[in-house]
């Protein structure tokens, strides 16, 4: 017991702290709290044994073991027997709460009914009852006296005020109702009468009561008038157990009808503070007559409540709600759609023990029974009542979601920085792809100036060896058709010089243009990739995919210009190989009137050998000794680059496509050369256009034309057969009469210098191969001048510089004046000179 004392002390306010911490579903089952009262005079005069020990504010101990008294038998202490003494239950029963005797209405009222009223304005119908042995403090509890009133007063104050707080958006309508049940008989305690009431049962409403009235009230203190008046109405008498024993039960309810101000919606909820009779044993009581038949039917409807808590605790499907009228009123709050708080109300005395013990059972049984519960939500609008379920469910998946989301809310601060980073990524790319598309424009755009600036470079280099081979053709020609040909040609080549002057320069400045305009993007792109790759490693191969798309392109682009470069050159070279097709035969023939004539030297015979070595290699025979050049101009255009373009831009044009020199080479020769030591072949190979040769028999020869870019197809029996007659007197048959021959071959004397006169030509004696020159006179020579027949011409050895004269091939004109051409040559050299794709100064002044 001192430990008990010891507990009670650290009370306060009569709840204790809980020390065995929740144990019951408090949400699914009825609530179950335990109000053990003080004892009562009678009782503390009876030093009655306590018989409830409260452990705390959850747990009690019944029939707790006594301290032990000292036991004598014949004056000698017994040690801890005492055998007429009965053993102690000492059964410990836990619950919702546990009200111990200090504790006051208002502390009831906070663990009961208090919650309760949250979830009445939530729209949950809701019920309290007090149940307990009579004079166990049951009407105490819940109507209570002016000084300590109930929780039905509490109850009822507290409803008002959460009202109030609700009056914003909320009507409501509270009607209020006092029954009691008399002898299986039911009466409207505020309405007295003798004529008991009717239930009734609504498939909506739950049971009713036909015919009872509510009364409005307003205010809490309306309510306690009520009560006091109703309570003077309830049938009472005073038993041996309690001096105001109630005979009957009194229910007590609140209809609250809400309606929302923004909607209309209404909820009409129903508050139910049932005060049961006491259950009561006869001999305890101590009732007779009319008395012990009230206390019969108490007995009975309380047993029909036990039976009722106990299938309902047991999960039966059968609860029978109809044995009793109180049953019946308490169907919705034990087992319908109710929130249920069960006050049971024993006494601590020993005398209460069989009442207290009972009472804890039906408690404890009571504490089991589950219940499911819904909100009564009633709307006049279908529409609206739709809306409000649509509404429920939303909430109710919101709810849900929140859940999630903050089950997963961990997560996504883990994920954040990694979608943040995608973000950041994709951004970049975009950013980088879109430069590079611009970029690639740009590129595209520059790519094709410089593939136009090249095909025209070519194309320029094509007429200009084009014109170069047909001036050598027609050069020192006497034959008038050539001069004519050639002079109307002359202008016609200056034009396209001129045209391709424009053009360059056209081109140039939009090469330059583009390749700025593409510069910038490079930049920028560049700049791009390296921000990015900053940012974003991980692009790295992004970027090098970039890059090399770019590259990609550049090839492409050069591989393009270059197959239209080839393309260019193999239709050129088509034409050439077609116009020197016919080539061969005339230096044949040429070749075999001279030797016919015995003129040929032995220098023109090796050159001649070294052109069919040639016509070999063309026909993809080769030395192994021979030095495979490339041609270092069409390496220049077809080398498409992206560096920036130059103004100065520097190539070697071949030599022999000077076009723009003077066409005389004879005058632009170099001195005598004496060939003599030298090696023949090489030496006609390299020199030519007028490089005199001097010939062992002191004759000089003049070679005005070369041989070194004939692409011919020569007959390599013929070229047999020249070896075979090299150094044999041939046998000419068709021989030429040399005053006929009109050889592009000077046959000259002896080598005199420029200002020496001419010594007159010594006549040699006609060989023998020559006699007959009747027949060779009679006989034409075919050139290849389109079937023009011009006489041979023998001439005689010239001096090497021979002063100019005019016509054909020389700077002056017929009437000894300066040729134009000569002049617009010069002019057109000095504006090639300009131009980014001029030979240096120093090539084209190398003569
Ligand atoms: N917690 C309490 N504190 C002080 N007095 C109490 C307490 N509980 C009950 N009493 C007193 O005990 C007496 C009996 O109480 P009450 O009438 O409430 O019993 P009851 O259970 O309603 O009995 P019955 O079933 O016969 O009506 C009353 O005089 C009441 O004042």
């Amino acid at each position: 017991m001192v430990k008990i004392e010891r507990e009670r002390d650290r009370r306060v306010g009569g709840i204790v702290p809980s020390k065995s911490g929740s144990t019951q579903n408090m949400a699914a089952n009825i609530k179950v709290v335990v109000r053990v009262r003080p004892l009562n005079e009678k009782e503390l005069e009876q030093n009655s044994r306590i018989v409830v020990d409260v452990v705390d504010d959850k747990m009690l101990v019944f029939d707790p073991k006594e301290e032990m008294r000292p036991f004598f038998y014949q004056g000698v202490q017994q040690p801890n027997k005492n055998f007429l003494k009965r053993a102690n239950k000492e059964l410990k029963f836990v619950f919702d709460n546990v009200c111990s005797q200090s504790a006051t209405n208002r502390d009831v009222f906070e663990t009961t009914t208090k919650d309760m009223l949250s979830a009445l304005m939530e729209g949950y119908n809701c019920s309290v009852f007090v149940y307990g042995a009579t004079g166990a403090g049951k009407t105490f509890t819940m109507i209570g006296n002016s000084e300590h009133p109930g929780i039905t007063y509490l109850t009822m104050e507290h409803l008002f005020y959460i009202i109030n707080s609700y009056e914003k958006d909320r009507e409501f309508d509270i009607g209020v109702s006092y029954i009691e049940v008399y002898n299986e008989n039911v009466y409207d305690l505020l309405k007295p009468s003798n004529t008991p009431l009717q239930l009734r049962e609504d498939s909506k409403y739950g049971v009713m009561v036909a015919g009872l009235t509510l009364n409005n009230i307003k205010t809490a203190r309306e309510l306690l008038n009520m009560l006091e008046n109703g309570n003077k109405n309830r049938t009472q008498h005073p038993t041996d157990a309690n001096a105001e024993s109630s005979r009957s039960h009194a229910v007590f309810q609140v209809y609250v009808k809400m309606r929302y101000k923004t909607s209309s919606q209404l909820r009409l909820v129903k508050l139910s503070m049932i005060d049961l009779a006491g259950s009561e044993r006869a001999s305890a009581t101590g009732c007779v007559g009319e008395r012990f038949k009230e206390g019969a039917n108490i007995n009975k409807s309380l047993l029909s409540l036990g039976n009722c808590i106990n299938k309902l605790a047991d999960g039966s499907s059968y609860i029978p709600y109809r044995d009793s009228k109180l049953t019946r009123l308490l169907k919705d709050s034990l087992g319908g759609n109710c929130k249920t708080v069960m006050i049971a109300n024993v006494s601590p005395a020993h005398i209460s023990y069989e009442d207290t013990y009972n009472t804890l059972k039906y408690a404890a049984r009571a504490n089991k029974i589950q219940l499911s519960i819904k909100k009564n939500i009633v709307d006049g609008d279908m529409r609206l009542s739709q809306y409000v379920k649509i509404n429920e469910e939303l909430k109710k998946k919101v709810k849900e979601l929140e859940a999630k989301l903050s089950l997963s809310s961990v997560k996504q601060v883990v994920r954040e920085p990694d979608t943040t980073k995608e973000k950041v990524r994709l951004e970049w790319r975009r950013r980088v792809a879109e430069a590079e598309a611009s970029h690639g424009a740009a590129q595209a755009g520059v790519l094709a100036l410089l593939g136009r600036q090249r095909v025209l470079a070519l194309r320029r280099r094509l007429r200009a060896r084009a014109r170069d081979h047909a001036a050598r053709l027609a050069h020192r020609s006497s034959c008038d058709v050539l001069d004519q040909m050639c002079s109307e040609d002359i202008p016609r080549q200056e034009r396209a010089a001129e045209n391709y002057m424009k053009q360059s320069a056209h081109l140039d400045s939009k090469v330059l243009v583009a390749w700025n305009n593409w510069d910038e993007h490079r930049q920028k792109l560049d700049r791009l990739c390296s921000q990015a790759l900053s940012e974003c490693p991980e692009l790295s191969d992004f970027i090098e995919k970039i890059r090399m798309q770019s590259e990609l392109r550049e090839v492409k682009a050069r591989d393009d210009m270059r197959y239209k470069l080839l393309c260019i050159e193999n239709e050129e070279i088509n034409t050439f190989t077609e116009y020197m097709s016919e080539m061969p035969s005339m230096l044949k023939k040429l070749y075999l009137t001279l030797k016919g004539y015995d003129k040929a030297p032995p220098a023109l015979t090796a050159e001649y050998l070294e052109i069919m070595k040639k016509a070999k290699q063309a026909k993809g025979i080769s030395w192994s000794d021979t030095e495979i050049e490339g041609d270092s101009h069409f390496k220049f255009i077809s080398n498409l680059n992206l560096d920036k373009p130059s103004t100065t831009l520097e190539y070697n044009y071949p030599n022999h496509d000077d076009v723009n020199g003077t066409i005389d080479v004879v005058t632009d020769s170099e001195d005598l050369t004496d060939v003599e030591n030298r090696e023949p072949v090489r030496l006609c190979a390299t020199k030519r256009k007028g490089t005199p040769i001097k010939l062992a028999n002191n004759e000089t020869i003049i070679i005005n034309d070369s041989f070194e870019s004939l692409d011919t197809t020569r007959n390599l029996n013929s070229a047999k057969k020249v070896k075979r007659e090299y150094g044999i007197a041939p046998e000419v048959e068709n021989f030429i009469d040399p005053k006929d021959l009109n050889s592009t071959f000077v046959l000259g004397g002896k080598v005199e210098p420029a200002h020496k006169p001419v010594k007159p030509e010594k006549v040699e004696p006609v060989k023998r191969g020559l006699i007959d020159r009747t027949n060779t006179i009679q006989r034409t020579v075919t050139f290849n001048d389109k079937a023009k027949i011009v006489k041979p011409v023998v001439g005689r050895a010239l001096p090497f510089r021979r002063p100019p004269t005019a016509g054909f091939g020389s700077s002056l004109a017929r009437d000894g004046t300066p040729l134009q051409r000569n002049i617009q040559a010069v002019r057109t050299r000095d504006r090639v000179q300009a131009h980014p794709y001029a030979r240096p100064a120093a090539l084209q002044h190398r003569k």
